[in-house]
């Protein structure tokens, strides 16, 4: 800990006085109120549809008090690195981990860029260790990481000599086209030199994947050979190794590809960050650990020393377990068309939960306290643990059998960070090789109460709770530049996958043991921060509802019924609706966002809710069910430098395929546009119902209109047109809810 007794703090924390949005938040909850009682007291025909319109709109207050309570007291975080170089003698070591999973989905090439904006860091590389962990165990990545070492001896000092932003040499030399008049000739020549040795690089490493070149698994790949990546032993390289101890050399750099066997349960992400944790423990043990995506690379190189200022803040540091910085994107497509840049939900929500109990923990970006993910409680560090992991006996029973393991957990758990210098690395592989094996977690606390939690498919979320449940804050750094860029999804499938899975796993953990609401019951999340968590876990039950809500409205209008009360019932939900757009839009418009930026994001908001959500809905309660598994699918990552300008001329279009997650979009369209047709050319049955009015008529054109790229997609044609398959299967669907709304 750093000892500043009398001197100023690291970071300073900020409140934003947001009142205008306040007030057209509370106003909106008001107007829910409104409806919801007008639906109460004032109608005399209290249908089913009635019912569940009522029903499906409580709930919608209940989601917009959730959001109301998340962005009430937004907070911003200042960190002073400077101070931090002043206060401390020695800096702290920081171990960093890379997860990659597939060399076609996540090419090689970026995980290669991101480990080297890491190498990069303008951190004394004595204390920086960085493990790649490799799920795919490709030779390819391993092949990657061996080149890269070779490029980083010359790239890491001439960023550092230049002090260059950009450490990941792509983004580097995609943003800076030409060198400026003004730096020097020896500027200049190292430049081109540099821009030189990375195309040699970058061409080397594609024309492997691209298999133009074969690559020869033998020498260092040769444990390569006859390896399926879904069953193989551990296979462990060190590739650098700083063994003199430089502080300005490089940092060490380890390949991982943990133990798989075909029949046993890997656990995914969680599963791989758990042998991050446990090997690197073997063989450098730093009390903190930054984890990053193999897509998400360091933007400001000085993020350690930001974050640090927070984990070493002699007050109110020692509260916090982990510090995440945003997950931001680059070269983000115009307007964001699929909704994945999620600019808004930064800066309300997590700003918002930032002024709570802190930020919930987002997978990338973040750095923890090794002792934390161990067990520790806050209450752990003043008195002790004496209490709760005491003793060695139940270390082994909750950390497992590894002996050079337990005693490197017994240090990090006392806050002995003096390791030794004068070790090899090589001397833990064996050691290593055991804690990363398949078996090593059986009978032990891994995945439960220790480290990345398992049983969903967003880690995550479920991680970050059972840390806020101990009673620890967790605090975001968002310093200028930006900490990490990464790549968001560029299409339309890619995005719906990914949604997929996080309103699949995030239903999961709102009902699993690791809910937010069990937290708050039993463990120390603090009420406003459990409600806010509730955000983003209640993404699939938020499906349902929107969904129902959907089908009750084409019930309306297929069957000549009304769910909206007649005279002032409407005009409340005429002005929420309308009061809810000019809200969102200026919330959009005071973030510097254009208009069709907003209209983009309400547009996906609704797709991909009525959509995706629901089918992540649904598999999660097959999974609950015990019916069928979840599986994480990987999102792909584009490698864009080639197209950076925006050349590519299916950026932000909507293109299809027989993806069976476009037949519930299409599927509501062509049921809206049935209700449409039935409406307007009057063939409503009219013996039965109270009619359907305006207020029925603007919600399903609001609906068709949000859903225009379908209506578009219905007579495109190719990859921009919806398959016939999947119309067809959309059709019979549709019909048959027709037809059982006519009965
Ligand atoms: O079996 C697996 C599957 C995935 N990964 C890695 O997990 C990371 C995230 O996967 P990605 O496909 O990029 O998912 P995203 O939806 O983009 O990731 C977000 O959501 C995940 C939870 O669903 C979080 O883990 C991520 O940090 C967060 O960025 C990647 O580095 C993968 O290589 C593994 O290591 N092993
Ligand atoms: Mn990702």
């Amino acid at each position: 800990m750093a000892n500043q007794e009398h001197d100023l703090p690291l970071y300073e924390k900020v409140w934003l006085k947001r009142t205008f949005q306040r007030v057209m938040d509370a106003f909106m909850l008001f107007l829910l109120f409104l409806l919801l009682s007008n639906r109460l007291f004032s109608s005399n025909t209290f249908t089913f549809p009635c019912f569940l319109a009522f029903i499906c709109e409580s709930w919608f207050t209940f989601t917009w008090i959730v959001i109301l309570n998340s962005k009430w007291s937004p907070a911003i975080t200042v960190t002073h690195p400077d101070r931090l170089l002043k206060g401390v003698s020695e800096l702290p070591r920081v171990d960093l981990f890379v997860t990659t999973a597939d060399p076609v989905l996540e090419p090689p090439i970026i995980t290669a860029n991101t480990v080297l904006s890491l190498l990069a860091l303008d951190y004394p590389t004595n204390k920086l260790a960085c493990y790649v962990s490799d799920d795919g165990s490709s030779p390819l990545t391993f092949y990657a990481l061996v080149e890269a070492s070779k490029f980083a001896k010359f790239w890491v000092p001439f960023c550092k000599k230049y002090k260059i932003q950009q450490r990941a040499p792509f983004r580097y030399f995609s943003s800076v086209v030409t060198t400026k008049s003004e730096q020097s000739p020896e500027f200049k020549q190292e430049w081109s030199r540099m821009k030189d040795m990375y195309d040699n690089f970058s061409r080397k490493i594609q024309e492997v994947t691209r298999k133009q070149i074969p690559l020869q698994l033998d020498g260092e790949l040769a444990v390569f050979s006859n390896t399926d990546r879904r069953n193989h032993p551990t296979i462990i390289k060190v590739i650098l190794e700083n063994k003199d101890d430089l502080s300005d050399g490089l940092p060490h750099l380890i390949y991982i590809s943990r133990e798989k066997k075909q029949h046993q349960t890997h656990n995914y992400k969680a599963g791989a960050m758990n042998v991050l944790t446990r090997v690197s423990g073997l063989m450098t043990n730093a009390p903190f650990m930054l984890n990053v995506d193999c897509d998400m690379v360091v933007n400001n190189p000085k993020i350690v020393l930001h974050a640090l200022c927070i984990l070493m803040d002699s007050k109110s540091g020692k509260e916090v377990a982990f510090v995440q910085c945003f997950q931001q994107f680059y070269d983000g497509i115009k307007d964001d068309p699929f909704g994945n840049q999620w600019v808004t939900a930064f800066e309300y929500i997590i700003r918002g939960m930032t002024g709570l109990q802190g930020p919930h923990y987002s997978g990338t970006n973040a750095f923890h306290r090794r002792n934390v993910i161990y067990g520790l409680y806050p209450d752990e560090i003043e008195i002790g643990r004496k209490g709760k992991l005491g003793e060695k006996i139940l270390l082994m029973q909750k950390l497992g059998s590894s002996k050079e393991f337990v005693k490197s957990a017994d240090q990090a758990l006392d806050w002995k960070t003096n390791f030794p210098n004068d070790t090899n690395l090589s001397d833990f592989i064996e050691a290593a090789i055991q804690v990363a094996g398949c078996e090593y977690e059986c009978g032990t606390c891994w995945g439960q109460e220790v480290g990345w939690v398992y049983g969903s498919i967003t880690e995550d979320v479920p991680t970050g709770l059972n840390i806020h449940r101990r009673g620890w804050r967790s605090e975001s750094c968002t310093p200028d530049p930006i900490a990490f860029t990464g790549c968001a999804p560029r299409g339309l499938l890619t995005t719906m996958i990914q949604q997929k899975r996080w309103a699949s796993g995030l239903t999961v953990v709102f009902f699993g043991k690791h809910s937010s609401l069990v937290g708050m019951l039993f463990g120390k999340i603090q009420f406003r921060t459990g409600v806010s968590y509730f955000w983003l876990t209640n993404w699939g039950l938020r499906a349902a509802f929107l969904v129902c809500y959907v089908a009750v409205i084409a019930y309306c209008m297929i069957a000549n019924t009304s769910i909206f009360p007649q005279g002032l019932g409407l005009w409340i939900a005429i002005s929420l609706f309308v009061i809810y757009n000019i809200h969102t839009l200026l919330e959009h418009l005071t973030l510097g966002l254009s208009i069709t930026y907003w209209w983009n994001s309400q547009r996906m908001c609704v797709m991909r809710t009525t959509t995706v959500w629901f089918i992540g809905f649904l598999s999660a309660m097959l999974k609950l069910s015990g019916i069928s598994d979840t599986v994480f699918e990987i999102t792909e990552k584009e490698h864009t430098t080639s197209d950076a300008d925006g050349n590519n001329a299916d950026a932000g279009r909507f293109t299809f395929d027989e993806s069976p997650v476009f037949v519930v979009g299409t599927t509501i369209l062509l049921v809206h546009l049935a209700g449409m047709v039935i409406k307007l050319l009057g063939l409503q049955p009219s013996d039965s119902g109270n009619g359907s009015g305006i207020g029925e008529f603007i919600c399903s054109t609001y609906l068709i209109v949000c859903y225009f790229p379908y209506l578009k997609g219905l007579f495109g044609r190719g990859k921009y047109g919806i398959p016939l398959t999947t119309i067809y299967k959309s059709a019979i669907l549709a019909f048959i809810f027709v037809h059982f709304c006519r009965k």
